[in-house]
């Protein structure tokens, strides 16, 4: 259905202090088409925005406010930039005062409410809304986003995962065999929030590189939902996450053994031509290598494809900003569907070099 994109919008954000609410604040407050109404922070409440982060004086000109003052249900679109648990417990009310949802935590992005209880330790709150809700990745579901009242946006890990393999996987494709699949990822520590963890101290982070979560970590249900549903069968894949010593980007290498049949395939040629047109998702030429620093700040992901001496091994390698692209720069991308505003709006940043 077309849909008249509104001159300007009213937005909320539920959780104003942290890394991804800031990252939110710092691009929609360039956003041609949104008002910032209502800023919330429980511990913060009455403090202007530009106080605790100077880099927005001039650009946001309102205080946090406490989540029970703050006039969220006057809001056309409200991001939850929460921990997991936060929304479904408010998305009710806003729903039912016309509002729109964009979760940035997790509880919209697994179907399977036994899995979000497994993964997330707590029951699901609204199984209703949890079934209508979209999962955020434009590339895969922009006709579905336009018209989506709750999106769940995607974990930043999965997002380059997600990508990297959407097409090798897409519509039951016979290329890699899907047993052996294996995502070896890296975070900068902004992705663990802006918190006072003892592993996350510059004492411990810096100079470190660490993997974690190699039992399992709550990403790898979300990977594999999304790509069993792009496939048509299940997928399952071995995911290691690491913390390397940076403050935001995100490096994950997939390796897929090419299946007999598909040696011919031009591999290269198959990426250029599913990403061919997508805004934030550039393919890098034949022979380069993508670095996180080339998508600092920035909304885009960057792909590269290798196959050694031309054997049977695939690797893909992915670069994002975990803060942008990998949460809050996607969840304006979303959002600017979801009001048929451009959907490049507010998200038209460059990377910074060096
Ligand atoms: N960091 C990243 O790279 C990514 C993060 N995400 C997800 O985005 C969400 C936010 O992450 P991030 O910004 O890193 O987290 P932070 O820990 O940095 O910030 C969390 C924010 O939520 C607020 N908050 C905490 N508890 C509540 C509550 N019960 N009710 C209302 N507000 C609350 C906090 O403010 P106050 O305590 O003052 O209210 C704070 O502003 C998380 O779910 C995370 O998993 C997703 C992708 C990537
Ligand atoms: C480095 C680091 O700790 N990263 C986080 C993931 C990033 C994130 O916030 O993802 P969710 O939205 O799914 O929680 C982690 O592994 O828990």
């Amino acid at each position: 259905m077309a849909q008249t994109a509104p001159a300007r919008i009213k937005v909320g954000i539920v959780g104003g202090t942290g890394y991804t609410g800031v990252e939110l604040l710092r691009l929609l407050s360039r956003h041609p088409h949104v008002e910032l109404k209502a800023i919330t922070s429980r511990k913060e409440d009455g403090l202007p925005v530009a106080d605790m982060y100077p880099n927005l004086r001039g650009h946001v000109d309102i205080a946090f406010s406490s989540p029970d003052k703050a006039e969220l249900d006057k809001c056309d679109v409200v991001f939850f930039a929460t921990p997991h648990g936060v929304a479904m417990n408010q998305a009710r009310e806003l729903l039912d005062a016309g509002v729109r949802i964009i979760d940035l935590a997790a509880d919209f992005r697994l179907k399977n409410p036994s899995m979000f209880e497994k993964w997330y330790k707590m029951p699901h709150a609204c199984l209703d809304i949890l079934a209508e809700a979209r999962y955020g990745l434009v590339e895969l579901d922009r006709d579905g986003l336009r018209e989506a009242r709750v999106v769940g946006n995607p974990g930043c890990y999965p997002t380059t995962v997600i990508l990297g393999l959407a097409p090798l996987l897409e519509g039951g494709l016979s290329l890699i065999d899907t047993n052996s699949l294996i995502a070896d990822c890296k975070s900068g520590v902004t992705g663990a929030g802006r918190k006072g963890e003892i592993p996350l101290l510059f004492s411990e982070a810096g100079d470190n590189f660490k993997a974690y979560g190699v039992a399992g970590h709550r990403h790898q249900p979300e990977i594999e939902a999304q790509l069993s549903r792009l496939h048509g069968s299940l997928i399952k894949l071995t995911f290691v996450p690491h913390l390397v010593p940076m403050i935001r980007g995100m490096f994950s290498t997939i390796y897929a053994r090419i299946l007999p049949g598909a040696r011919e395939v031009d591999f290269q040629k198959l990426f250029e031509e599913r990403y061919a047109g997508e805004p934030f998702v550039d393919v890098l030429p034949a022979g380069q290598l993508p670095e996180t620093r080339t998508v600092r700040a920035s909304n885009k992901l960057r792909i590269a494809v290798q196959r050694p001496a031309n054997g049977d091994q695939l690797i893909i390698l992915v670069v994002q900003d975990n803060l942008v692209k990998g949460a809050s720069g996607q969840a304006v991308q979303n959002m600017n569907l979801m009001f048929g505003f451009p959907e490049t709006a507010g998200l038209e940043h460059v990377a910074i070099l060096p």
